[in-house]
Order: structure tokens, then sequence, then C-alpha cells
């Protein structure tokens, strides 16, 4: 069964262009939650633009109480500064269910890159394991849109070496590839490298522009996907569904899913 997790960074979004409380990113995940939801994400970045540390306070809160998954994602190697302690240290204070590390730079605009395991596995490494004394699950960010005959193997065994327990594969040009009318080659790309990750004992994510128009075709061609972490597209549906209809959607995707 695939899990679906709520990314609810654009509920903070919306707040923090007015600096008050609402919308309110805690009611939010609760209704979320209440639609049947099977877990919340974030991912608060070190700029602070949506998420906050007290945020994912409160949520871990909110998620422990539920007894649901929390996924908390970001970059562990991003330095701390005023108002952002560091991903570990996140970790350390909320201990989510699970840890997806990302490797994003500063001045992105959004996550657009998996990490590269021949350059930042060894470095990976004593995290993964930091995270695991910290009872976290974790889940690493990574490409699938690549030839699956060239480097993929070493990367995968790579990405295992680190000690993770699952990747989460980078559905942006995916999604991309699907609103373009030619999703084929790419899901047999992203399939590809599922089994073998699979093989290599790797539990497969997905995560980045899914939205219920591209979803079920993932889904349907990708084996053993785990969870689905959807924040974007669910959330501009919202405004017009509102988030119960759209969550149950999203559910209804899920389970009519045969991959
Ligand atoms: C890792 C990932 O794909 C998501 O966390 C996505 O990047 C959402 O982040 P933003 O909401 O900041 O775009
Ligand atoms: N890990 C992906 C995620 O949490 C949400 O990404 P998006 O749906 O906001 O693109």
């Amino acid at each position: 069964m695939t899990v679906l997790s709520v990314n609810v960074n654009k509920i903070a979004v919306l707040r923090n262009s007015r600096g008050e409380r609402e919308p309110d990113v805690v009611r939010a995940a609760q209704a979320c939650l209440d639609a049947g939801a099977h877990g919340i994400t974030v991912h608060p970045r070190p700029d602070a633009r949506h998420i906050r540390a007290d945020d994912v306070h409160a949520l871990a809160a909110l998620t422990r109480a539920r007894g649901v998954e929390f996924n908390l994602e970001g970059n562990p190697f991003a330095p701390p500064r005023p108002g952002y302690p560091g991903f570990l240290a996140l970790c350390e204070l909320a201990r989510p269910a699970q840890a997806t590390l990302v490797p994003d730079g500063d001045g992105q605009l959004t996550s657009d890159h998996g990490f590269d395991f021949a350059r930042d596995g060894a470095a990976l490494r004593p995290l993964v394991a930091r995270l695991k004394e910290l009872g976290c699950r974790v889940s690493l960010f990574a490409d699938a849109h690549g030839d699956p005959t060239l480097d993929h193997e070493r990367s995968i065994e790579r990405a295992a070496a680190t000690g993770a327990d699952r990747l989460e594969l980078y559905t942006g040009p995916y999604a991309e590839a699907f609103a373009a009318g030619n999703a084929e080659p790419m899901l047999a790309r992203f399939a590809a490298i599922a089994r073998r990750a699979q093989a290599a004992g790797l539990g497969i994510n997905a995560g980045h522009d899914l939205s219920q128009h591209n979803l079920g075709a993932f889904l349907a061609a990708v084996p053993a996907v785990l969870e689905v972490s959807i924040g974007h597209a669910l959330i501009s549906e919202a405004l017009y569904a509102g988030l119960d209809q759209t969550v149950r959607r999203y559910l209804a995707i899920l389970g009519g899913a045969t991959g």
C-alpha cells in the first residue's frame, strides 16, 4: 500500500505573507489527517520562507498525538542560522518518524535534484547513523530520470551503503514529461531505478510535483511505492475543493493504484 503524506509548507507560505497566525498550519494538518491522510510532511528551509522551527515542534506534537507519521525534510549539510537550528538539531528535538535528506542549496526556489552519492555518500553515512539512533527512518532524495543503463547501479549501491532505509525518487521530471504528453519513457526509467533500489534493500518513496493528474499513472508504472509526499498541487487544488475533499481524492487514487 502507498501512503499519503501531505506537505503543508504552502499553508505556511500563505500565513507568513501577512506575518500573523492564519491560516494555521496545525489546523490544516489536522484537517488532512481527519480526511484520512497517513502523515504530514514539512521541509523547513534555512531562510524560514515557510515552515519555521516552532511549526516543526507543533506538528511533531500533533502527529505523535494522532499516532501518524511525521516526515521532516531538509539538507543536513546546511549550517544553522538565526531561526534555523540546522536539520539534525531539528530532528533531535522533534524526533520525526522519517527524516528525508535533500541536497538543496540556499538559493533554490524549490527542490530540483537528488544526491550525488559518489560525492556525498561518505558524508551521509554518519548522519544516517545518527538519525537512526534518534529513531528516525531515513530516506534520501534521489534522481531517477537519467538513463538507468549508465551509472545508476553504482549510485544505488552507494546510496544503500549509507545505511539509509529508503530513497525518495524526485518526480519533478516525471511531472514535466507527463504534462508534455510524453511520460512513458520517463516511467520506464523510474520503474527500472525503483526495482534496482528495491533489490538493494531500499524502500521507495516518491515526491515533487505529483498531482491528481499524474499520480495514478506513476503508481501504476512504478512498483511498490511505499509513500508519496504531496504539497504544492494538493494545497492548490484544495483552494477550490477544500482540504477534506482533496485529500479524499488523493486517497481514492492511491486505493485504485495497481502498480
Ligand atoms: C523534497 C521536495 O521535493 C519537497 O520538499 C519540495 O521541495 C517542497 O518544498 P517547497 O515547498 O519549499 O517547494
Ligand atoms: N517530498 C515532496 C514533497 O514533500 C512535496 O513536494 P510538492 O508536492 O510540494 O512538489
